[in-house]
């Protein structure tokens, strides 16, 4: 039986019991071990607690931080023990130098990220990883999220049964180092529509409203819970609160773990204070298990917290409570001097100084020390459960149940759709100039071609003004639609790019949110754009004829939109996916309108490519119908010019392919949907920090 005991439980454990401060600080938090033998010593200890819940099957009262007797190994192996990690490497392909240097030619080189960590995290409790910058502690995070890239060896075991990507993506909730919020909602919208579309859809509105209710309170957003968030023009919330809102984000899933990266980087110390005052009370009050990264947390912080990690190049210097810290730094000989804080100071002993190469090997020799004096330390063994860990692997592979991480439900396609699609016309409704441009801005045109060109006229002239404007509709539609989507396109990416890594939504979901959104803007702007132009200019009395000019407006803007967001998607600088989108269309008029230059006379070749062009079957569609039964007259004033000719001679079939290039313009403006879903999913989402 004692042998039983012995491989079952943490193997530093009685032996962490001979060590007088460490035994004090265990009995004062958890109590007596001698009290506890007698439940540890049973064989089939997983019999001892529930997998799913983790909580004890005895019935035994669970109160953190009290000095009953009962709770010592609950703590420490199973009660509490909520992630493991084991063993964890993280390897990434890295390509050094620049394209210029045909970097590409080389083959990437693999960087180890984290090195052999093991780790263990409780429910109820708050730890930190703090380190320099570059020491792995977003990567950390990456990993237990299952957001990591690159590749991971190990394990991260969450209630003691190894966890895949899609099973700690459940369990945690990811807040990034940047708040992507929309500026123009108000910071009860912003959680409204994410609880809209996180929460199962089976919620009542009612309930929705509560839980969202709740957050607020919860991140003590109360006295700004109707004010709008704000951006770079327009002040709203102040940072802290801003924080605060992505935390609450995060939240609204009640979510069993919650992972911040830098939730303090960017604010005064006295919010930052405040923050993570509120993390604390939420990792003890709601038994979340909080971990987060700081880069150099003020000792009045370092004393919130349950425990703290310190890495360094990828390594483990320590994981421990505070309080164990300047002892185990002063047991292995580095003090802490008087006066200071002491995490200031280990994260500055066990940094690497890369000024010069002396100083790199010594300070990287001296980190390795640090790290392997805490792997071998009884603090790793005890604290962070290494040995349990080994126990850990054990249970969940021969574990003949594993718990059923229950798949939380999802709000319906439908219900989610709606929401993005609110979302985005009410972000659209705030931005005011934005608004009113989409409606007006094509139409504004119209006066200055009318004072340029006047009423088109009756005489050969009138071919080349006919020209003129219809090369002018069909090129300025899809220019303006592009103008548009950089106005306002760029900050849902934001927000769609941390959404989707949360598994909010597809991108074929926003991007059809997005066509509808835009769609009605670019009828209304097309229709008032051809209305006063046809009308004032003087082109064919015929309704007909004028439907169908203002229906390859309304397209040619629709698809130059979503072109737009496609090569947004595609390339992240909007700046270089905006000159690449006008590039396009401008190729597309050259090559596909013949109005720069004569079909006819157009190399075989390029007139090849101007088959693939939009811009080929709009001119084709508007000209035939422009210029079909079309009499000019000459200078003696005789009918001399026919339009049929000119349609003959240079869009030689277009009358009678009128209804074919018509269907694929409308063609165009639906595929372009699916080139735009393409785009961004070739180019994948980019990862965040
Ligand atoms: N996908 C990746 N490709 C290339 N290098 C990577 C990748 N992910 C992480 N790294 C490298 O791994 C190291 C650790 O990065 P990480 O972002 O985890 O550090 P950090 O401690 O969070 O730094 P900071 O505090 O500055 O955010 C860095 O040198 C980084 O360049």
């Amino acid at each position: 039986m004692e042998q039983e005991n012995e491989r079952l439980l943490p193997k530093g454990t009685s032996k962490h019991l001979d060590r007088p401060h460490q035994s004090q600080h265990f009995q004062s938090r958890y109590g007596s071990l001698q009290n506890r033998a007698p439940h540890i010593a049973t064989p089939g200890r997983v019999g001892y607690f529930d997998p799913n819940e983790n909580t004890e099957i005895r019935g035994e009262q669970q109160t953190r931080g009290t000095t009953s007797p009962e709770y010592f190994f609950e703590d420490l192996a199973t009660r509490k023990t909520c992630l493991n990690v084991i063993d964890l490497n993280y390897t990434v392909k890295e390509k050094a130098g620049h394209w210029w240097d045909r970097s590409f030619l080389r083959k990437a080189r693999d960087k180890h990220v984290l090195k052999n960590l093991s780790m263990t995290f409780n429910k109820g409790e708050i730890t930190a990883i703090v380190g320099t910058s570059g020491s792995g502690k977003t990567s950390l995070l990456d990993v237990i999220s299952g957001r990591a890239e690159g590749k991971v060896e190990g394990v991260v075991s969450y209630k003691h049964h190894q966890c895949d990507r899609n099973t700690m993506r459940q369990k945690a909730s990811y807040v990034l180092q940047a708040d992507r919020l929309l500026p123009t909602l108000t910071v009860r919208e912003t959680l409204t529509y994410m609880a809209l579309m996180k929460l199962p859809g089976t919620l009542k509105n009612e309930e929705i409203d509560r839980k969202v209710q709740k957050v607020i309170c919860d991140m003590g957003l109360t006295h700004v819970a109707d004010s709008r968030i704000g951006g770079a023009v327009v002040r709203g919330v102040s940072g802290g609160e801003k924080r605060r809102i992505t935390i609450g984000v995060q939240l609204l899933k009640d979510p069993e773990i919650l992972l911040l990266d830098e939730p303090t980087s960017g604010l005064d110390s006295f919010t930052a204070r405040h923050l993570v005052s509120t993390l604390v009370e939420l990792a003890h009050k709601g038994e979340k298990l909080v971990l987060m990264t700081v880069h150099q947390p003020r000792s009045d912080i370092v004393q919130m917290l349950d425990k703290i990690g310190v890495l360094t190049g990828g390594q483990l210097a320590y994981l421990g409570p505070p309080s164990q810290m300047v002892p185990f730094f002063t047991s292995i000989g580095y003090p802490c001097p008087k006066n200071q804080n002491p995490c200031d100071v280990y994260i500055d002993i066990t940094s690497v100084d890369r000024r010069n190469l002396s100083r790199e090997q010594e300070t990287i020799a001296r980190a390795g020390a640090i790290c392997q004096a805490f792997q071998q330390s009884q603090l790793q063994r005890d604290i962070i459960g290494n040995n349990f860990s080994r126990d850990t692997s054990f249970l969940y592979h021969h574990s003949k149940d594993p718990p059923v991480f229950t798949q939380t439900q999802s709000p319906s396609w439908f219900r989610v759709f709606r929401c993005l699609l609110e979302r985005m016309n009410v972000h659209l409704w705030r931005e005011r100039s934005r608004l009113v441009g989409r409606f007006v801005q094509q139409a504004f045109f119209v006066p200055f071609l009318i004072l340029f060109i006047g009423r088109v006229s009756d005489n050969v002239d009138g071919i080349q003004d006919r020209l003129g404007l219809i090369y002018q509709g069909v090129s300025s539609a899809p220019y303006l639609a592009l103008t548009n989507a950089v106005a306002i396109f760029p900050v849902l990416r934001e927000t769609y790019y941390r959404e989707s890594h949360d598994g909010m939504y597809s991108t074929a979901t926003f991007l059809a949110a997005y066509y509808v959104h835009c769609l009605p803007f670019n009828i209304i702007s097309g229709t008032l754009f051809s209305t006063f132009l046809y009308w004032v200019v003087g082109f064919k009395d015929d309704l007909l004829v004028f439907a169908m000019f203002i229906l390859v407006i309304v397209m040619m803007g629709q698809f130059g939109e979503m072109m737009a967001v496609g090569f947004m998607g595609m390339i992240r600088s909007v700046q270089l996916a905006c000159d690449t989108t006008s590039l396009l269309f401008n190729t597309s008029a050259f090559f596909g309108s013949g109005l720069i230059r004569s079909l006819a006379t157009m190399p075989k070749v390029l007139e090849q490519i101007g088959f693939v062009a939009i811009h080929r079957y709009s001119t084709e569609t508007v000209i035939a119908n422009e210029f079909h039964d079309l009499k000019l007259a000459c200078s003696d004033g005789e009918h001399c010019v026919y339009g049929d000719d000119f349609i003959d001679s240079h869009y030689p079939g277009a009358l009678d392919e009128i209804n074919r290039n018509f269907c694929i313009m409308g063609g165009y403006t639906l595929a372009v949907l699916g080139i735009a879903i393409f785009c961004f999913k070739a180019r994948g989402i980019p990862t965040l920090h």
